[in-house]
């Protein structure tokens, strides 16, 4: 059974890919957090950004086969379009997708991208792997396509980070405007951040432009 939180058609917000039409999948449930907004500061993960409790979002549901699942998420990308791109994010996608998931997602022709947090292992056939560590979670899969580090985090330096095996090293700055007590404005992360790579041109600044167009 899967469980998805929310399934969109939007444009990849975020990364080398920034600007790309993409389908979303966002499963529910992470295992850094448990979503609830009481248990955040607790958590291992206490940044993030997403609602990904329940299957009550946009296109979510249960699905018990992966068929099922790909057919209803297909659905939702522009019929007859080439080009299929697909996103499973969450949440922590690397808790629920599986190698029948990934043989139905190219069974329609989709290349297949993950956004991950890096603490499971991934199964194979992924396109393109992009890495989110976190500071509390020992990362298990070390080599990818994209290593996409939030900054600041404490105790989480750039250079712990920088002689992985990934063909791309971005920094995304931290949007606190999720969180109930603003540490720093959204600003004083992006200066930060930007400083960062000017400083040590292997980093890469990743915007999150999907917010600031306003769509998913
Ligand atoms: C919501 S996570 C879901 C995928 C996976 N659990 C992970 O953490 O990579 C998607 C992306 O958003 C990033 N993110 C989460 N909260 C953020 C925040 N407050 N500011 C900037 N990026 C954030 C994550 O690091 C990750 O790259
Ligand atoms: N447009 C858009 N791009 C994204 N890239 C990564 C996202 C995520 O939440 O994983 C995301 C998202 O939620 N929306
Ligand atoms: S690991 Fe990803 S989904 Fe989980 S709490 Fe952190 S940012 Fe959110
Ligand atoms: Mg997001």
């Amino acid at each position: 059974m899967y469980k998805i939180k929310e399934a969109f058609y939007s444009l990849q917000g975020e990364g080398a890919h920034a600007g790309r039409p993409a389908l979303f999948c966002r499963f529910t449930g992470c295992n850094l957090w448990s979503g609830k907004e009481s248990q955040r500061m607790e958590a291992q993960c206490q940044f993030c950004d997403t609602d990904f409790v329940g299957t009550d979002g946009q296109n979510g549901g249960r699905f018990n086969t992966a068929a099922a699942l790909m057919s209803h998420l297909d659905t939702l990308w522009p019929e007859g379009a080439a080009h299929k791109y697909i996103i499973f994010t969450g949440g922590e996608p690397a808790l629920q997708l599986d190698d029948a998931l990934i043989a139905a997602a190219k069974a329609l022709q989709y290349t297949i991208a993950i956004e991950t947090n890096g603490t499971r292992p991934l199964p194979s056939g992924i396109d393109w792997i992009c890495v989110s560590p976190k500071v509390a979670a020992p990362l298990v899969v070390n080599e990818g396509h994209e290593l996409k580090l939030v900054f600041p985090q404490e105790h989480l330096p750039p250079e712990s980070f920088s002689h992985l095996s990934f063909d791309n090293f971005f920094l995304q700055p931290m949007d606190q405007s999720a969180l109930p007590s603003d540490r720093i404005a959204l600003e004083d992360t992006q200066t930060q951040t930007l400083r960062y790579c000017l400083q040590n041109p292997q980093w890469r600044l990743s915007l999150q432009t999907h917010k600031m167009l306003g769509i998913d």
